[in-house]
């Protein structure tokens, strides 16, 4: 594959430097951590329960045209009541390791002030329910659902909002921090600022190309400020989930500017205290940077133990005259995507396996030291229950190719401790409302029957075997 990154001489050589094997028995490290991924707003249900206050997802999905047929995260898979079962669809799969999201406005109704003890209480609830049934939980402090009060503030255009993410990490931590020992600060913070603030196709849905740069780095102050404040309440590891993506193209200016709007922009100042300065120069058109005071870069490249990555797919550019900007990537004026030759899947996102070997020997090389933990990876495609049974070989086959190429990538010396499934139930998929599942669990919104699907069967020989 041809992948250029961007920066430095970043190109990958023309022929791959591994193999993914697509044959024989696979066999993953010792210790290896096999789990499953979920969210608060998209799972949980119960939006009013317990003194719960309104996010902006609670808001925006109640905004004419913006969540498909107007879904909302109301009830959802109703896991605040049904989590027992839950538990132990995961203990049944063998499943070592959890990741979820807590939802800030269940611990803080308005995003400030003295804790909802009962919002904090469901959590006590599954921290327990989780490791009595001998799986380890690994917590999300933030997955998109930012209290409405702060919103009302400017959300993460105010700094302030930073600060108020710092008190939530120290509050949740205090509670549930002697039985979680791994957590991490924010999910994706590319998804809040891109497609939150600059191109409005998520929460908050406003549309202004230079608060993406703007809620960007206070989501990083925040996440800096979070490190800082779990650090001082004892916590174990801590880290940060991105959504990174590898950028393919045959022009190398139009991926070192994909790849630094994706990527780089958060990599750097994360793990190595500075934003690159491409990507400055880049986006001077839209923003002054004011907003970055002394010591921000400080605090937000705080030392780290892991990089949570959520891989999809790669990126395919290409430089074409005439093209408008992309929204989510300001700036992008001139630069085509898509285009790649590849299946897709239910989202209309290639399937490349390769991307992500690429992905994760390339954060080895230009990131070392940084133990790597795959967060998320999987599809969606249109499921049918047959006989009480999913025969989703569409996912399967997905599922089976990525683990191949997280292999090849840990073959090629990535320091890769662990693989989450996105996800472990279908569930509330954001704009696209309930219409795309992405579950190896299968969930009827009518009945709330969980059915695991073959890629559930599949993926729990995998974990027992620890390999493929
Ligand atoms: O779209 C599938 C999952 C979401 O359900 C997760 O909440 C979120 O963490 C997540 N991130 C990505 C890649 C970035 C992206 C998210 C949403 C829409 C388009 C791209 C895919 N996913």
């Amino acid at each position: 594959c041809d992948t250029e990154w961007g920066g430095e001489d970043m190109t990958v050589s023309a022929e791959k430097s591994y193999e993914i094997q697509d044959s024989g028995v696979l066999t993953f490290p010792e210790g290896f951590v096999w789990g499953a991924a979920t969210a608060a707003y998209q799972i949980e249900g119960a939006a009013r329960e317990d003194g719960r206050g309104p996010s902006i997802w609670d808001t925006f999905s109640r905004t004419p045209g913006k969540v498909h047929a107007g879904h909302t995260g109301d009830v959802a898979c109703d896991h605040y009541h049904r989590y027992p079962d839950d538990v132990r669809i995961m203990r049944d799969l063998g499943l070592a390791a959890y990741r979820f999201s807590v939802s800030w406005p269940r611990v803080q109704p308005d995003g400030s002030g003295p804790a909802n003890p009962r919002g904090l209480d469901f959590y006590d609830r599954l921290v327990d329910e989780l490791r009595e049934n001998g799986i380890t939980p690994i917590v999300t402090l933030y997955h998109w659902d930012l209290p409405q009060t702060l919103e009302d503030r400017g959300g993460w255009t105010n700094r302030e909002t930073a600060e108020r993410f710092a008190e939530y990490a120290a509050i949740t931590h205090a509670r549930l921090g002697d039985r979680v020992e791994t957590w991490t600060t924010l999910n994706e913070p590319w998804c809040s600022a891109f497609l939150g603030y600059a191109s409005g196709i998520h929460a908050p849905g406003r549309a202004e190309p230079a608060l993406g740069f703007t809620a960007a780095h206070h989501l990083l102050l925040g996440h800096g400020l979070a490190v800082q404040a779990l650090r001082a309440s004892g916590a174990g590891k801590v880290g940060i989930t991105l959504n990174l993506s590898p950028v393919i193209s045959d022009d190398a200016e139009a991926a070192a500017i994909v790849d630094g709007l994706q990527n780089r922009i958060f990599l750097d100042p994360v793990l190595r205290g500075e934003y690159p300065a491409d990507v400055v120069e880049h986006a001077r058109r839209f923003t002054d940077w004011s907003f970055v005071r002394d010591g921000d870069l400080e605090i937000i490249s705080r030392p780290t133990d892991l990089l949570g990555v959520n891989y999809y797919h790669p990126q395919t550019v290409a430089a074409r005259a005439g093209e408008p900007a992309n929204p989510v990537y300001p700036g992008s004026e001139g630069i085509a995507f898509g285009g790649a030759d590849a299946p897709r899947t239910a989202m209309g996102w290639p399937v490349q396996p390769f991307g992500l070997t690429d992905l994760l020997l390339r954060l080895a090389r230009d990131y070392p030291g940084t133990p790597l933990l795959i967060t998320e990876n999987g599809a969606a495609f249109d499921d049918v229950v047959e006989d009480g049974e999913v025969h989703d070989v569409g996912r399967l086959s997905y599922l089976d190719g990525h683990l191949r190429a997280a292999h090849a990538a840990i073959q090629g010396g990535a320091d890769l401790r662990g693989y989450l499934v996105w996800s472990l139930l279908d569930n509330f998929e954001w704009a696209e409302g309930y219409r795309k599942r992405f579950g190896i669990v299968h969930v009827d919104y009518g009945t709330q029957r969980r059915t695991p699907k073959d890629s559930a069967l599949w993926y729990s020989e995998v974990v027992r075997r620890n390999g493929l």
